[in-house]
């Protein structure tokens, strides 16, 4: 038989896939590492730990791998997108990475927009300046951390690192760097344009490839803590959102995708860059050859769930504190949730506001508040369905991935808030699965990612719509949208209490 490995560095943990010539996954391996969060609005990770939980991660997996390493063909990557992690020139790591969900960046976002222009920013990158993307992060470094700016020879993105670490080669490929706005996402190449305008060289830009390329394979020293053989093709990956796309067969029009992994998505597949959302939702590379995708982001997705249960209920896990939600009305019993805890991306671009329990009652229990977080993250998600729909896009059935399609009542919320048909797969492990395609793809094994899909991907359920629920959620969802605009100067008043 044969293989693939697909490793998927997410936010909360690094998860490892083992899959066989026809799809299936034979080994699942996660591996976590904790979030940083010194100050409201900062997040870091240590690029350390990444490495040390990919390498434990395969490292287990190979010990109970009864095959041949050989056998192991090829190994590709799926990563969280926009964290800036800095290289010195001897890539030694500068600083802890800044990640996707730190929103200290507003000034720099603005400065963007001073030197380089609104629209020429979107006609470049088809993207707005957002605090999570990694240019603003890179001009927050220079200027608040000259010392550190200074001995920067080049910067990555997060898989990027560990896949240099695994290889000893460094570069970045398209769909990540589309996340950076320093590219060009029409030409496929760094803007000159934008780099001069910001005083970033070029040369700190690594090499750009597809993410099916070939980059190299296991070095010696990593095959020997591993187990892996020094054979195995390792192939430069994607996103994780566009891996997502790919593990869920978002790989032709008409196709969208909800994640609920540590941010929460709503995804669709774009075959042109020239489609007009005017920055309302991210338009992106897709890890697919000559497409694209658009997306609209909740940033605390499973993070507000976690942060609920790490805070309330450290010691049940997931599936415990969510035994009971589906006893619980639609509603809550009158509480509603935003999930703004570390502030939003769309539709409201916003690093200031922060959540809300609105309606607390004394005879709310935990169950209701955990059922209100799960019916918040899903409006916040129905946000950017609406405006896929706004913008003309039919959306009847979707795929769901992410730790979040591990939950039944949630997934059944999502069709009666969605109105669509969910579907979830046999694995919803997207990013994971995408990457190991990825790899699949780049050894040979199809002619393409889309045959490769038709071969992979195996639906498990579908969760219809319950007429009665969607009744009650519309009028519920127009209650949950008034929330922001109310709370939104309250949050402003209290930034000065924030620490
Ligand atoms: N059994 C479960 N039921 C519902 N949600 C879950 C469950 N297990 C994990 N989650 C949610 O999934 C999130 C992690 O999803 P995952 O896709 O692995 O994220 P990431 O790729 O960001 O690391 C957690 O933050 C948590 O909220
Ligand atoms: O910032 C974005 C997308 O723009 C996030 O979706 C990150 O890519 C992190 O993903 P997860 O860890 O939640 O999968």
């Amino acid at each position: 038989m044969k293989y693939v490995i697909g490793v998927d560095l997410g936010t909360s943990a690094v998860k490892i896939l083992l899959v066989d010539q026809h799809g299936d996954v034979v080994q699942e391996v996660s591996k976590s590492y904790p979030l940083l969060q010194e100050r409201a609005g900062y997040s870091e990770q240590n690029p350390q730990d990444w490495v040390d939980q990919t390498m434990a991660g395969l490292a287990e997996l190979m010990k109970n791998f009864t095959g041949q390493p050989e056998e192991i063909e090829g190994l590709s990557f799926s990563g969280q997108m926009h964290g800036l992690v800095l290289l010195d020139d001897r890539n030694e790591v500068l600083r802890n990475a800044i990640l996707w969900n730190d929103t200290r960046t507003t000034e720099e976002c603005q400065e963007i927009y001073e030197r380089v222009g609104k629209e020429r920013l979107l006609e470049i990158t088809k993207n707005p300046a957002l605090e999570g993307f990694t240019l603003p992060k890179i001009l927050w470094v220079k200027k608040q951390e000259p010392d550190i700016f200074a001995e920067v020879n080049t910067f990555v993105l997060p898989k990027d690192y560990v896949r240099y670490r695994l290889t000893g080669e460094l570069h970045m490929e398209y769909s990540d760097a589309a996340g950076t706005l320093l590219l060009d996402v029409a030409e496929k190449t760094w803007s000159n344009e934008i780099c001069e305008s910001l005083g970033i060289t070029r040369e700190a830009c690594p090499p750009l490839v597809e993410s099916h390329a070939e980059v190299g394979t296991i070095t010696e020293e990593i095959a020997e803590i591993t187990g892996l053989s020094k054979r195995t093709k390792v192939f430069a990956g994607g996103a994780d959102n566009a891996c997502g796309a790919i593990g869920s067969g978002i790989l032709e029009d008409g196709k969208t995708l909800v994640s609920t992994g540590t941010s929460g998505v709503v995804l669709s597949y774009e075959a042109s860059d020239e489609k007009d959302f005017a920055g309302k939702v991210h338009y992106f590379n897709h890890a697919a050859p000559g497409a694209f995708y658009t997306m609209g982001v909740t940033l605390s997705a499973g993070h507000s769930l976690s942060w609920f249960k790490d805070t309330f209920a450290e010691d049940i896990s997931f599936d415990e504190l969510l035994a009971d939600v589906g006893d619980v009305s639609i509603g809550s019993n009158g509480l509603i949730f935003t999930p703004y805890i570390v502030g939003e991306r769309t539709p409201h671009v916003d690093s200031t506001i922060r959540g809300s329990f609105i309606g607390m009652d004394g005879t709310h229990k935990k169950k209701h508040f955990a059922r209100a977080v799960l019916e918040g993250i899903t409006f916040s998600l129905n946000e950017s369905v609406e405006i896929f729909r706004q913008h003309g896009k039919e959306i009847d059935k979707i795929v769901t991935i992410g730790g979040g399609a591990k939950n039944e009542t949630w997934l059944q919320m999502q069709a009666d808030i969605f109105q669509a048909n969910i579907i979830k797969l046999k694995s919803e492990q997207g990013p994971g699965m995408g990457a190991a395609m990825l790899a699949a793809y780049g050894c040979g094994w199809f002619g393409s990612l889309k045959d490769c899909a038709d071969a992979f991907l195996k639906e498990d359920k579908v969760y219809t719509p319950i007429p009665e629920n969607v009744e009650k959620y519309k009028g519920l969802f127009k209650i949950y949208q008034g929330v922001y605009g109310k709370t939104k100067e309250l949050n402003e008043q209290l930034m000065e209490y924030r620490n």
